[in-house]
């Protein structure tokens, strides 16, 4: 450990220190975060790119009595370091280790929870009007938010707020010019003008009625120091503009900035990617999608593609390489995504909508009201879905099954494998009637021959894997190839047969009659929550017709899931291989 930070546990120990001290503490932060991210993993550019801004707010203001917000909050590796958890930062988004993400209940320092970007103004302005309202006019409220999400709706409405209310909010943009991949659209080229000093209209931010500094460089700690000491004097809303590097310090880092954001493993000297040969390995989910919508496209000049920031993230960036004009990143913004998308869909186009499933909770009522009340066939990719690993809770996808089904005309798929995600995109494609939701994990797939031929799918059919005696399987998505494992290693498998549902909505009705008059014994699996999910719509489909067979519902219990690996998840929550083998044991036994 390094000598000045070995003696800094907390912003206490900090604000001890002279100014003198501060570039050589911000040395030592870098290192400490290059060291552990190295082995640990994690999200490493952004936190790279705002050590200097971190040390020298907990320098400037009195946290934790002064609240400071982050954005998205992927960028706060520093901030937990300097926070009290120097010496568990190691376990950083590990199984019972701290969160990835500022979280509460963590650290009286992490003022608000995040990890769904662009909600860091809102929050702080909502601590400054209780500060005020609670008549204390000398607490700090301070929201930094990146380049790229303050360009999402939310941090707009907060500005908007915020502007209108004499209230003690400092917002400080952080702006290194890329989100995850590269940022977007017409405030891009405002900041980069501003940054060039070509900017001729207005500043936007001072016709909000912020008082605006800056731009600074962000690395420049005396600089930034000396600007937030000014800004504390200014009891308005202000708003500081920093220019910084994402992946500042490590070389590799600066210059890939989209792959650094989060690395995997890396020489911690070197900066090299530690190498992986995925050769022999399935494709994953997000490349299935990615090179298949070029293949459809190529064919179809009416598909198009969107992508609300995640470009890389969704592999729609093949797309974007191949057939730019058909294929719109549209920046933070999954509201106007699926609007977008709707709009798109009233004149013949046949949009693909590509959003994490934890990201599409912004836009449900878009979904609602723009797609499936106008009964648009917008086609929607939802990657990310189910457990999701180290993001943890802000992350898992595993709402979507239930908040979609009960959306009139929305159909719902989720893909066993690749090769049935390959061929619900291109039956959708052909033209559907209805909008459709495709939802599949992170990761991997099962098969390396994937590319088969496209067949259409029959909507509204599932599909018997196995036949058996005793017990039936109605598993959903990729989650049932750990019940295809299972059958395939186990003695009992002749008395378990297994069912891929493929769709949540409509549900294959004659089938199920089959099942339920064929099995006393019904078991649902599903990588999404229980409660309202495919194992609800089954229990609804018992009930409506009076079958009282016993069923046993598998997937997310009714509680948040915090991180861990995914196997570890799938463990606790019930639906690993080993867990489903022991519950079909003991319905047999
Ligand atoms: C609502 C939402 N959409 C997408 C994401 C995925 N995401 C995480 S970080 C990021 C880019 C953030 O860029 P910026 O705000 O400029 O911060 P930086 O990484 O540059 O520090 C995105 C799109 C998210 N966290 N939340
Ligand atoms: C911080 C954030 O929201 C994104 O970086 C997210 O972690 C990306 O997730 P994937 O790694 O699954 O693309
Ligand atoms: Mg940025």
């Amino acid at each position: 450990m390094n000598k000045l930070l070995s003696d800094i546990n907390s912003p206490i120990d900090l604000r001890k220190l002279s100014k003198e001290d501060l570039p050589k503490i911000a040395q030592e932060l870098r290192e400490f975060i290059i060291d552990i991210v190295a082995t640990k993993e994690g999200h490493l550019g952004a936190s790279l790119g705002v050590v200097e801004l971190t040390i020298a707010l907990h320098y400037v203001f009195n946290t934790p009595k002064d609240l400071l917000v982050w954005d998205v909050g992927h960028q706060a590796y520093g901030h937990k370091i300097l926070t009290e958890r120097k010496d568990v930062f190691h376990t950083n988004r590990r199984r019972n280790g701290i969160s990835g993400f500022p979280k509460r209940d963590e650290s009286e320092y992490d003022t608000f929870g995040v990890g769904h970007s662009s909600t860091a103004i809102s929050a702080a302005l909502g601590m400054a009007i209780a500060s005020k309202l609670q008549k204390n006019f000398t607490k700090q409220h301070i929201a930094v938010v990146g380049d790229a999400s303050i360009a999402s709706g939310m941090a707009f409405e907060a500005m908007n707020h915020a502007g209108v209310t004499d209230t003690n909010i400092l917002v400080i943009l952080n702006d290194n010019a890329i989100g995850i991949d590269p940022s977007v659209g017409a405030l891009k080229m405002y900041l980069t003008n501003v940054k060039k000093g070509t900017q001729k209209q207005d500043n936007i931010f001072e016709a909000l009625n912020f008082e605006y500094s800056g731009p600074i460089d962000g690395h420049d700690i005396f600089a930034v120091v000396a600007e937030l000491e000014r800004l504390k004097t200014v009891k308005s809303p202000k708003f500081l503009h920093v220019i910084t590097t994402k992946g500042k310090g490590l070389k590799q880092a600066e210059d890939n900035q989209v792959t650094y954001h989060a690395p995997g493993k890396f020489d911690k000297v070197t900066g090299e990617l530690t190498p992986k040969d995925t050769t022999h390995l399935p494709p994953k989910f997000q490349d299935v999608f990615g090179y298949t919508i070029v293949e459809l496209a190529k064919e179809n000049e009416k598909i198009v593609g969107i992508t609300p920031a995640m470009p890389t993230g969704s592999s729609l960036k093949y797309m974007m390489e191949e057939i730019p004009e058909r294929a719109f990143d549209v920046g933070i913004a999954e509201q106007h995504a699926v609007t977008l998308a709707a709009g798109m869909a009233t004149q013949g186009l046949i949009p693909f909508c590509n959003v994490y499933s934890t990201f599409l909770q912004r836009a449900y009522d878009q979904v609602i009201h723009d797609v499936a009340l106008q009964n648009l066939p917008v086609i929607f990719c939802l990657d990310r879905a189910g457990l999701v690993g180290e993001d943890g809770a802000t992350h898992h996808g595993v709402f979507d099954l239930a908040y979609l089904r009960c959306i009139p005309n929305l159909i719902i798929f989720a893909p066993l494998d690749e090769v049935a995600l390959r061929n619900i995109m291109y039956t959708a494609q052909l033209g559907l009637k209805h909008p459709i939701a495709i939802r599949y994990p992170r990761g991997r797939g099962v098969l390396l021959d994937w590319k088969q031929p496209f067949q259409k799918i029959e909507i509204g059919k599932g599909n018997c894997i196995q036949e058996g005696t005793e017990i039936a399987v109605l598993s959903i998505g990729a989650i049932g190839t750990i019940m295809i494992d299972v059958l395939q290693e186990t003695t009992f498998s002749t008395k378990v047969a297994q069912y891929d549902m493929q769709f949540v909505k409509p549900l294959d009705e004659p089938l199920l009659h089959e099942i339920f008059e064929k099995f006393d014994t019904i078991v649902t699996l599903e990588d999404g929550v229980i409660k309202g999910g495919f194992g609800s719509a089954i229990s609804e489909f018992a009930s409506q017709h009076n079958y009282s067979n016993r069923i046993h519902f598998c997937g997310i219990p009714d509680r948040f899931i915090e991180h861990g690996t995914v196997e570890e998840l799938h463990s606790a929550c019930g639906i690993s291989k080993n867990a489903m083998k022991e519950l079909l044991i003991s319905i047999l036994r």
